[in-house]
């Protein structure tokens, strides 16, 4: 059956033929304009509060490769900011595109970063679980920073040096003791706004939490996302995951707010 991913054939310009939420009125990625962003003092400090030995596996999903998180206790946990509730880890992955000067989803004043860092809550106080929370507007809070073509990275160097146990679709590889705070900047400032998930099914479904600062990411980094496949394939070139990334989507009736002035 048809396969959604980036190519030509399966990218985001076909996913509304399968996925008519494409079209709909929250979707993500936006291109935030600081301009346009309202400053608001009621909105809180974020208070992300994780365990590293939650961490388990990471995997090759085909389209991307996802750290995994336990979340069958309240352990790795994310309040404050926006959020009403407590929203429970699930899963921390990244966006990429096919060279350094594209690749990160959401943009700023319309610029364009090397690449994107996803980290996936579910409302566990309101939802039973995981299903149940992505089909509700307030069912997900993202937390999104931008990556800046520049130095290694070093707390991603414990990411990217596993990648290559997990080069094919379907494969996955112990991975614990990962703390996702050592990958978020210094400030935690950040933007929100109503958006959906940023892969179909596009459910509109993420309160967003867009970091105002960035971190770096380097070329050889970079290329390690790149050298992923997709899915399983003989010869080594023909199915790289060497874009994931979806462009912006049109803000319609929505404002973005700011934690900061
Ligand atoms: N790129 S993103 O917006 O952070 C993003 C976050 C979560 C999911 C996800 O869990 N998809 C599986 C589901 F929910 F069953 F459809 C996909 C994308
Ligand atoms: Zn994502």
């Amino acid at each position: 059956s048809w396969k959604w991913g980036y190519e030509e054939h399966n990218g985001p310009e076909h996913w509304h033929e399968l996925f008519p939420l494409a079209y709909g009125e929250r979707q993500s990625p936006i291109d935030i304009q600081t301009k346009n962003v309202k400053y608001d003092p009621d909105l809180g400090p974020l208070k992300p509060a994780y365990d590293p030995t939650s961490a388990t596996v990471i995997l090759n999903f085909g389209h991307s490769f996802n750290v995994e998180f336990d979340d069958s206790d309240p352990v790795s946990v994310l309040s404050g900011g926006p959020l009403s509730e407590s929203y429970r880890l699930k899963q921390v992955h990244f966006h990429w595109g096919l060279t350094d000067d594209c690749g990160s989803e959401h943009t700023v004043d319309g610029v364009q970063y090397a690449s994107e860092l996803h980290m996936v809550h579910w409302n566990a106080e309101k939802y039973s679980d995981f299903v149940e929370a992505v089909s509700q507007p307030d069912g997900l809070a993202v937390i999104s920073c931008l990556l800046e073509l520049g130095e290694d990275n070093s707390a991603l160097q414990q990411i990217t040096d596993v990648l290559d146990s997990i080069k094919n679709k379907g494969e996955e590889a112990v991975f614990t003791d990962f703390d996702p705070m050592s990958l978020l900047p210094e400030s935690l400032d950040y933007w929100t706004y109503l958006g959906s998930i940023t892969v179909p099914p596009l459910l509109e479904c993420v309160i967003w939490i867009v970091l105002k600062d960035r971190i770096s990411i380097s070329p050889e980094q970079l290329a390690k996302f790149r050298s992923l496949h997709h899915s399983e394939c003989e010869d080594d070139n023909s199915c790289l995951m060497l874009s994931t990334f979806r462009p912006p989507q049109p803000l319609w009736n929505r404002e973005v707010r700011a934690s900061f002035k």
